[in-house]
C-alpha cells in the first residue's frame, strides 16, 4: 500500500472498526488520520490507537491521499462541500462508506474526483469483516488495488460491477451483524428464563454462534445440511425448528432484508 496517507471523516462506530483492525494488522498509526465534530471521541480514539487526530475536516483534505467518508449520510452533502473547496489541484482517493450515497451523489458534491463506494461491516475490528465495493468513474487499476487494500486488511473484500447490488450488500453484510447480536440477545434472555445464570447463559450462546460460524466456513456443506446433522428427528431441536418456521421466520428475514435495502435506496434521494 506504498505510504499514503489514509484520513477518516468522522470518527465514529464503523471508523473506529476499520482502523482497529487496519492497525492489528500492521499498518501504522503516523499514517492514519481522524477528524471528528466530537473532542471525546478523537481524545479516546488518539489515545487508544495512537493515530493522528483533528476536529477540522480541512486538515484531512490537506493532508491525505487516501479520503475515507465516515460520516452519517444525511451528512454527507454538507462534509463533502467543506472538503471540496481544500483539494486545489489535487485530486485525493475517494471511499465513502456511507449507506445508500450513490456514486454521482459524492461526485455532484465533491466534483471530478475519482470514487468508490464501499459497503464495510463492524466485524472489521477483529480482522472478520466483510466489505463490498463499487469503483465510479474515473478510478484507476491502482485506487482498486489501493481500496482493496485498505479493505482486505480488515476482512473479506467482494467488488461489484453493479452500483445497486451495494444496496443489497448493505442489507445483508453490513446491517447483518445486528441481526446476529439480536439473535444472541434473544436467546440469551430465553436462556435465563430458562434458568441459566446470566454469565453462563451469555457464554454458552456466544461459544455457539461461533462454533456454529466456524463450522458454516469450514465446512463443505450448505448451512442446511448442517442445520440437519443437529436436528435428530422427533428430537428438541425439532421442536424448536418447528416453533421459528410456524411463526414465519424465512418470511420475516426477508421482509427485515428488503427493509434495509429500501431504506438504502431512499437514503440517496
Ligand atoms: N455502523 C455500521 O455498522 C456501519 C456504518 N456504515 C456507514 O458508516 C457511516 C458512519 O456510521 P457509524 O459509524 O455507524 O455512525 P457514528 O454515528 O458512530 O459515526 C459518525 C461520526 O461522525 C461524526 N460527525 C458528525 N458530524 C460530523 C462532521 N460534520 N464532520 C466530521 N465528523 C462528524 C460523529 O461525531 C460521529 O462520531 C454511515 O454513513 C453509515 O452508513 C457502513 C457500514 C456499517
Ligand atoms: O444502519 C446503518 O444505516 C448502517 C449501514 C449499515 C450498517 N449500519
Amino acid at each position: 500500500m506504498a505510504q499514503q496517507v489514509i484520513g477518516f471523516v468522522g470518527a465514529g462506530n464503523m471508523a473506529a472498526s476499520l482502523v482497529g483492525g487496519m492497525i492489528a494488522k500492521g499498518i501504522r498509526p503516523a499514517r492514519i488520520w481522524m477528524s471528528d465534530v466530537s473532542e471525546q471521541r478523537l481524545t479516546d480514539l488518539a489515545r487508544q490507537h495512537r493515530v493522528h487526530v483533528t476536529a477540522r475536516n480541512e486538515e484531512i483534505a490537506e493532508r491525505c491521499d487516501v479520503l475515507v467518508l465516515a460520516v452519517k449520510p444525511q451528512l454527507m452533502a454538507e462534509v463533502c462541500a467543506g472538503l471540496k473547496a481544500q483539494f486545489g489541484d489535487r485530486t485525493p482517493l475517494i471511499i465513502s462508506i456511507a449507506a445508500g450515497v450513490t456514486v454521482d451523489n459524492l461526485r455532484s458534491w465533491l466534483g471530478d474526483v475519482p470514487v468508490i463506494r464501499t459497503m464495510p461491516n463492524t466485524p472489521a475490528l477483529v480482522q472478520a469483516g466483510a466489505t463490498g465495493l463499487y469503483a465510479g468513474a474515473g478510478v484507476t487499476e491502482e485506487h482498486r488495488q489501493l481500496a482493496s487494500q485498505i479493505m482486505a486488511s480488515v476482512g473479506l473484500t467482494f467488488w461489484f460491477e453493479q452500483e445497486s447490488e451495494l444496496d443489497a450488500v448493505t442489507a445483508v453484510s453490513g446491517s447483518g451483524p445486528a441481526y446476529f447480536f439480536l439473535l444472541m440477545e434473544a436467546m440469551i434472555e430465553a436462556g435465563e428464563q430458562l434458568g441459566l445464570s446470566s454469565h453462563t447463559a451469555r457464554q454458552l450462546v456466544l461459544q455457539t454462534a461461533w462454533g456454529a460460524a466456524q463450522l458454516a466456513i469450514t465446512s463443505e456443506q450448505a448451512p442446511a445440511a448442517l442445520r440437519e446433522q443437529v436436528t435428530s428427528p422427533g428430537g428438541t431441536t425439532a421442536a424448536a425448528l418447528d416453533v421459528f418456521e410456524k411463526a414465519g421466520l424465512r418470511k420475516l428475514v426477508d421482509d427485515a432484508l428488503t427493509a434495509a435495502r429500501d431504506r438504502a435506496r431512499e437514503l440517496a434521494k
